[in-house]
């Protein structure tokens, strides 16, 4: 009796499984995102949610929320490690923050960028630094910024079965020769010029690009023009996807941070921190904390007595 009432629970699991393809249903038992999710995602029109992170606590704050893709992005440079620009990153420091977010992040597809100087040199650099990030790194994939110049790396990465993400418009990578992080796509030549990129980064086999820092009608045009994702980040609504630096997202850049027009800040997150330290700092002085019974070990009774005694005879 028993049995034949979890077989038949078994198979109505089985059943409801087998029926429940949807994308949504195998976000709820879970199910580390893939590629093919990434792309089904962006058949069925459904807007991909991407947000950064740079370490542990950040992965796993991400990769709880639910967001399709985690993003180890090179911004991490300035935001976590305090360098004036993203160029200032060695590939080791890049990749230890990989490590650590990729041991928090079980659900989401995870992106790592190819910092400044591990990519340019020739193809097989841009291998050997994203072979690293994959096996050392554990990500499932990687971002590199640039255009028609890039291309060819981007073809043999992706012969490879590494997914390629790419990334147009504004590349902090090359502020120096954009002279700062500027807004892009704003003449007639640089517009035609990102829509023919990104044509061109579709035929070299990316998976999807990143849009940043250009008009809204120049990122819906792109988007219209090719059948990959586009992920945008200051490019407005018309994009496939969004992607936020989280820092930026939850406030956590403090008074004197910068932080870009296109940002919404969800949280005063470096705000409700100072207020939350300073209770603790006034505590402490004050005594309050730690409460006797609450915050504290006991110790048997007898225990203490006899080390009384002891000390006593001393
Ligand atoms: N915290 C943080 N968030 C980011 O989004 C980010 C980084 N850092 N570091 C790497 C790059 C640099 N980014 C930036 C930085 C500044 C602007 C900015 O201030 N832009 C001006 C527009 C300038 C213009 O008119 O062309 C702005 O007012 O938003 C934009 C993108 C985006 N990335
Ligand atoms: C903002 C995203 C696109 C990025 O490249 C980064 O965080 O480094
Ligand atoms: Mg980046």
């Amino acid at each position: 009796m028993y049995r034949t009432r979890v077989l038949r629970g078994i198979i109505t699991n089985l059943r409801s499984f087998k029926t429940s393809t949807s994308l949504q249903s195998a976000h709820k038992i879970s199910q580390k995102t893939s590629i093919n999710t990434i792309n089904e995602l962006y058949k069925q029109n459904s807007k991909l949610s991407v947000l950064t992170a740079h370490d542990y606590i950040s992965g796993k704050i991400a990769n709880d929320s639910d967001v399709d893709i985690v993003l180890i992005g090179d911004s991490l440079a300035m935001v976590a490690l305090g360098y004036k620009d993203t160029n200032e990153i060695p590939f080791d420091e890049f990749l230890y923050h990989c490590k650590s977010v990729s041991r928090a992040v079980s659900k989401s597809f995870l992106i790592a960028d190819l910092p400044f100087g591990s990519y340019e040199s020739s193809i097989s650099k841009a291998i050997e630094s994203s072979v690293q990030l994959i096996s050392k790194g554990r990500v499932n994939s990687v971002k590199l910024e640039g255009g028609i110049e890039i291309t060819p790396t981007i073809k043999k990465l992706t012969d490879l079965g590494i997914p390629v993400c790419g990334h147009i418009g504004l590349t902090p990578q090359r502020l120096n020769s954009l002279g700062g992080f500027k807004v892009q796509g704003r003449s007639v030549d640089n517009a035609l010029k990102l829509i023919e990129t990104a044509k061109q980064l579709e035929n070299a086999g990316c998976f999807a690009m990143v849009l940043e820092a250009i008009p809204s009608e120049l990122a819906k045009i792109i988007t219209e023009n090719i059948s990959i994702p586009t992920i945008g980040i200051g490019a407005g609504p018309y994009t496939s996807g969004q992607v936020l630096v989280q820092a930026d997202l939850l406030g956590l850049g403090g008074k004197d941070s910068h932080v870009p027009k296109f940002v919404k800040q969800y949280l005063n997150g470096y705000g409700a921190s100072v207020e939350a330290v300073k209770n603790y700092v006034r505590e402490v002085k004050d005594v309050k904390f730690p409460v006797v019974g609450k915050h504290t070990y006991k110790i048997n009774e007898n225990v203490l007595e006899e080390l009384e005694k002891k000390l006593e005879k001393q």
